[in-house]
């Protein structure tokens, strides 16, 4: 017992110290300046915030969502607060041609690209799951697929400026909440496509830093509406803070962050990150790069209109 006391729990308070302990110190709002960012689903709520911190910062931005109006409004406050440059793109993350559009849009507008911010989600309210696949379909096209195709249209420009992706999820996308399943579904995806493409990245020694946010409830307009009349007493977090812990965790390049604080609880799975782990020594990097190289069908590796991906 006195052993226990002297070895494992002074061990456990060092790390849940390390776990806990806030990293943001570092973090200085000149890191954005003159970068290139892209935010989805920036016409209100927390994109909206996000455009404004990252215009008071001096980057440069792309923001889009489908409602032109509200992103002019957008565009219109980000250079009055000091972006270096905003530009709007509306259309809907339904249209995957449309997301990958963005990207490539942008590029022409910002020559480069720093900073993928994925945020947008198809508006969702509190329901039973009533067997309607085609909205689930749309659900995943919106809330995940676009995300992916944005990311893949974006991966040749983040390489070459040793980038990053935010990806905006949930506490939905870690625990089971009921009366959203299609929502929680598209956010536990997130985690699995993008907690696996970080790791493929290191394996391919791309240094492009992946950050999925972790978010208990946030005073948007939309997410009190949607919450007024099933569930009581949860206060919510601000939006501009929460828009500001987004911004941090990406420019540090954290793997995951949490806001609020309870969230945080959330990112402390030890027998994953045992087990991920324990698979990660199973894969022979160097055998399996080189076979890479040598593949016969190359195509396999290469975009749709033929840019090279990863392929290190
Ligand atoms: N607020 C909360 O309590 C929580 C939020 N989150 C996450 O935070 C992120 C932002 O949430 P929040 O700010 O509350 O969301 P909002 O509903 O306030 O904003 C959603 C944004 O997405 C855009 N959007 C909606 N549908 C589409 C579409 N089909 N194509 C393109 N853009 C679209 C909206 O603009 P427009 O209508 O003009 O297209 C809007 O700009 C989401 O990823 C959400 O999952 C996570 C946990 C809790
Ligand atoms: C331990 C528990 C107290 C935690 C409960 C957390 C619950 C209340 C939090 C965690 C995630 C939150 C939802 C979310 O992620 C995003 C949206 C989309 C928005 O348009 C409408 C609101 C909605 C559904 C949020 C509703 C409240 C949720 C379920």
């Amino acid at each position: 017992m006195a052993l226990l006391k002297m070895t494992f729990l002074p061990a456990l308070g060092l790390l849940l110290a390390y776990y806990f302990y806030p990293t943001t110190d570092n973090f200085r709002s000149e890191m954005l300046q003159g970068k290139r960012v892209i935010v989805t689903g920036a016409s209100t709520g927390i994109g909206e915030q996000i455009a404004y911190h990252l215009a008071r910062m001096g980057a440069h931005l792309v923001v889009t969502a489908r409602t032109e109006a509200k992103l002019k409004k957008v565009i219109a406050e980000c250079l009055k607060l000091g972006a270096a440059s905003a530009h709007f793109i509306s259309g809907t993350m339904e249209d995957l041609v449309f997301a990958e559009q963005v990207v490539i849009k942008a590029e022409k507008l910002m020559g480069g690209l720093d900073m993928l911010i994925l945020n947008h989600i198809e508006h969702s309210s509190l329901d039973y799951f009533n067997g309607d696949i085609a909205r689930l379909r749309k659900s995943m096209d919106i809330n995940f697929f676009s995300y992916i195709t944005m990311t893949s249209a974006a991966l040749p420009m983040l390489k070459h400026t040793n980038g990053s992706i935010v990806v905006v999820s949930s506490v939905a996308g870690k625990i089971t909440i009921p009366l959203l399943a299609g929502y929680s579904a598209t956010k536990f995806a997130l985690d699995g496509f993008y907690s696996s493409l970080r790791v493929e990245l290191q394996m391919m020694k791309v240094n492009i830093s992946i950050t999925l946010c972790i978010l208990g409830l946030i005073d948007t307009d939309n997410a009190v509406k949607a919450i007024s009349e099933v569930m009581e007493n949860l206060i919510p977090a601000p939006k501009e803070e929460c828009a500001l812990k987004i911004i941090e965790g990406g420019v540090l390049r954290q793997e995951e962050i949490a806001y609020p604080f309870f969230p945080k609880f959330l990112l402390w799975n030890p027998i994953r990150m045992i087990m991920e782990y324990f698979y990660f020594l199973n894969i022979k990097i160097d055998k399996f790069n080189r076979k890479l190289f040598m593949k016969e069908n190359p195509q396999q590796y290469k975009r749709v209109d033929s840019r090279p991906l990863l392929v290190p």
